[in-house]
């Protein structure tokens, strides 16, 4: 199949490049043009682990091609995927800006009928207002078939996600596009599911708010656990056990950032307000939420009572770890915080300091390893639970800092081995050890 698409940000390089892999012919379309040379060359622009191998395997076999001119991308292609961004705007909808623009990109550059696909997370009708822009450019020159295709993969296993997800979800009202969907899908051997367009774009912001719940509940149950001294790590594993909560998801730490589950949730509060349909479960998730991005710098305030002059390691600094997304990270809120008190940041990220940089700049010292974050600190604070912080032995900690006193935001130490140290040790619905 000839496909085009457009946007090439986690969401729609990782896409292009997963369909070249299993056959297809496509191509990217991004407005950066500095993007779009880096990709021609073989490098993505993103950090996504298996990406660039996947990408120069394609380019190499003919099969994946990038452009920043839309004519030129659509000019072949049977197929377009809409994967551009839907930030949030002030008052927390979904931004259809890049969306809008794209459909009409498509109506004034297609030569032929097409099928347009969007992975975009957008609001319930929004492939019928995607259709209804180009068919106003095209008349009735060309015919359009729309079909929503939400997205699922998480950042940093994007390209795995993308072959092992557990349901691809298509939704249309053209049995023909849906057809043609399906047959572009069959080689990931995925679940398929068909429904409607609108039930298909409300399958996604179910999903996210889904798992948004269930994290802002463990966090809770976690907040609750600190106060009655009970074990919040036991307490999920006992939960999970049971098929009908499934354990996943219900790790406590400082809260979820990121990309999506932020906006999708404060979108989805938006959506149901338009119907006049108030979402108070929603808002409590993301009240909750709010919360809990502060709540390392709440226990130091407590530990210490003033936090000028000190100095804080921030170990970790994207909003999970595998990714350079610093969307919505936990580490701007608390960074922030800890500035406006007086303290003093020295922050450590594996892949993630660039981007921070950009948002960052002049609040955060940034150094280039664990250590370097650790040396002379009165406190470490872990926000990404990379695999160098979680193996960084709790001796460093004891050598390097001035006092080793942790206030650690992703459980990654056991309660057994702290007790092994003399540190003092803050986590997340655990009792603190001093
Ligand atoms: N990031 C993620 O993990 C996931 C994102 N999504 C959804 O997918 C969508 C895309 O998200 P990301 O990939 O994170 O976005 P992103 O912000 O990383 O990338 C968007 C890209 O689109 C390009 N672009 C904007 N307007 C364009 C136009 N008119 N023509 C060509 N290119 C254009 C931008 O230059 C940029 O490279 C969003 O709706 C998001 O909610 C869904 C699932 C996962
Ligand atoms: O729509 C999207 O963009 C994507 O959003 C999430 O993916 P992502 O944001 O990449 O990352 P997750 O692994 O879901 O983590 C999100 C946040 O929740 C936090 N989290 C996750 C799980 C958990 O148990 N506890 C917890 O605090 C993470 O630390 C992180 O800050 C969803 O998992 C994807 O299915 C979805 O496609």
């Amino acid at each position: 199949m000839q496909i085009a698409v457009v946007g090439t940000g986690y969401v729609g390089l990782v896409t292009g490049v997963c369909l070249s892999d299993i056959g297809h012919h496509v191509t990217c379309i991004d407005i950066d043009e500095s993007k779009v040379e880096l990709m021609r060359d073989g490098h993505a622009p993103i950090y996504e682990p298996g990406l660039d191998e996947l990408m120069k395997k394609n380019i190499d076999q003919g099969r994946l091609f990038f452009t920043a001119n839309h004519r030129e991308g659509f000019s072949e292609a049977e197929v377009v995927y809409i994967a551009v961004g839907t930030p949030q705007t002030e008052n927390g909808e979904a931004d259809l800006r890049f969306v809008d623009q794209v459909a009409k990109d498509i109506g004034n550059n297609m030569n032929r009928n097409l099928v347009v696909v969007t992975k975009s997370t957008v609001p319930v009708g929004t492939n019928e207002r995607v259709k209804q822009i180009i068919s106003k450019i095209v008349k009735d020159k060309y015919e359009v078939e729309v079909v929503s295709n939400p997205e699922f993969l998480r950042e940093g296993t994007a390209v795995y996600d993308t072959f092992h997800g557990d349901r691809i979800v298509i939704g249309s009202d053209s049995e023909r596009a849906l057809a043609i969907l399906e047959e572009i899908n069959r080689p990931f051997g995925i679940p398929i599911f068909k429904t409607d367009i609108r039930s298909a774009e409300m399958i996604k912001y179910a999903s996210n708010a889904f798992l948004a719940t269930k994290i802002s509940f463990i966090n809770e149950i976690a907040n609750l656990c600190e106060k009655l001294s009970a074990n919040v790590e036991d307490v999920a594993m006992g939960m999970g056990m049971d098929d009908r909560i499934g354990s996943k998801f219900l790790k406590a730490g400082i809260g979820y950032g990121g990309s999506c589950f932020p906006k999708d949730t404060s979108a989805l509060v938006q959506i149901a307000s338009f119907v006049k349909h108030d979402f108070n479960l929603l808002k409590s998730v993301i009240e909750v939420n709010n919360d809990q991005r502060l709540l390392l710098f709440e226990k130091a305030k407590e530990r210490f009572g003033d936090l000028s002059g000190k100095q804080i390691a921030m170990l970790g600094l994207a909003f999970k770890p595998n990714t350079d997304d610093m969307r919505e990270a936990a580490s701007i809120t608390l960074s922030r915080e800890l500035v406006n008190a007086g303290a003093k940041v020295v922050a450590y990220d594996p892949i993630a300091i660039n981007n921070a940089k950009k948002i960052l700049p002049n609040e955060v010292e940034y150094v280039d390893s664990v250590e370097e974050a650790l040396h002379g600190a009165d406190a470490a604070f872990i926000v990404t639970e990379w695999d160098e912080v979680k193996n960084t032995n709790l001796d460093v900690y004891i050598k390097l800092m001035k006092s080793p006193i942790i206030f650690d935001g992703r459980n990654c130490f056991s309660l057994d081995k702290v007790e092994e140290y003399p540190v003092e040790y803050h986590s997340i619905g655990r009792p603190s050890k001093y």
